[in-house]
């Protein structure tokens, strides 16, 4: 029989787990041979430079793109061995916090969030009013639901979107490039809130980032994927990476910051201060 499930009898499956997954747009192979398990409750951070394919793994785990070989497993079962309804279920069980944030600009914050519950559950108003309330709170945004996104800062919006993001309550969150667009205080505020959900909520978090601030803080397990070798080329938490410093790809993303800072200054005339 195939073996299409990762359940075992002893503990439940994790929440995702990617085997022999190749991820290709036609012919062209963007990484092949990902094998990793993201556990429940852990943040796992995917990382690396732009256009390593990032952003095409989160598309694979949430369910939007199919794998050109291997297999994306949620919660133990084959997910592109399910029929479309099937599919359709289980993706609900995602949050996404997509880059632009993509809040509905004619809504206020509070008809953003009861969107998603209008359409997939059978809460009454006031009920979805209770839910919409609470969620803003736990992103610190509690009286803000009158509000329209255009009338509160970025860093706000991504609150308001994570908001809505949680309003079915998802068992895994994902964060696409959860500092992009922000100034560097909203970018570390939005990061001690996703360790605060992680807390609060025992939520499963994915960060996909190349945002080193960001790695750094939140610090989870990471893998970093390398366009050069279209592979995986390290994981672990970031710092002990850094100290171990074995993988030369990777050591120059996590210390491009440095590099820059680390470089002597120029004078006007182009020689050196040092
Ligand atoms: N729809 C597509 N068709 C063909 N190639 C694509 C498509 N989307 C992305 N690519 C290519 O796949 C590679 C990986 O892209 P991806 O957006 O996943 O990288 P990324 O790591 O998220 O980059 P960034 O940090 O710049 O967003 C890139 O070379 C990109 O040009």
């Amino acid at each position: 029989m195939a073996d299409n499930t990762t359940s075992n009898r002893n503990s439940p499956p994790p929440p995702i787990e990617v085997r022999d997954l190749t991820m290709a747009y036609g012919e062209r192979v963007i990484v092949r041979d990902m094998n990793f398990v993201v556990p429940a409750g852990e943040i796992f951070i995917v990382m690396g430079g732009s256009g390593c394919g990032k952003t095409t793994l989160l598309r694979h785990l949430i369910g939007l793109m199919a794998p050109a070989k291997g297999r994306v497993f949620r919660d133990g079962v084959d997910f592109w061995a399910l029929s479309g309804a099937e599919q359709d279920r289980m993706k609900r069980r995602s949050g996404i916090l997509f880059q632009g944030g993509a809040l509905w600009s004619a809504m206020t914050l509070a008809e953003n969030i009861a969107l998603p519950l209008r359409e997939f559950t059978r809460y009454r108003e006031k009920e979805i009013r209770e839910i919409c309330e609470l969620k803003l709170s736990l992103v610190g945004l509690a009286g803000f639901g009158d509000y329209y996104p255009a009338a509160i800062s970025g860093g706000m919006r991504k609150r308001a979107s994570l908001a809505r993001a949680m309003a079915l309550d998802p068992e895994v969150l994902f964060f696409d490039e959860p500092s992009a667009g922000l100034d560097p205080v909203s970018a570390r505020r939005l990061d001690e809130l996703i360790l605060a959900l992680r807390e609060s909520l025992g939520a499963t978090v994915v960060v996909i980032t190349h945002d080193l601030a960001s790695i750094f803080a939140i610090g989870g397990m990471a893998i970093f994927l390398d366009s050069g070798s279209k592979s995986i080329a390290a994981r672990g938490r970031p710092r002990e990476l850094l100290d171990q410093g074995s993988n030369p790809a990777l050591i120059d993303f996590l210390t491009r910051g440095e590099r820059h800072t680390k470089l002597p200054a120029l004078r006007a005339d182009g020689s050196s201060k040092i």
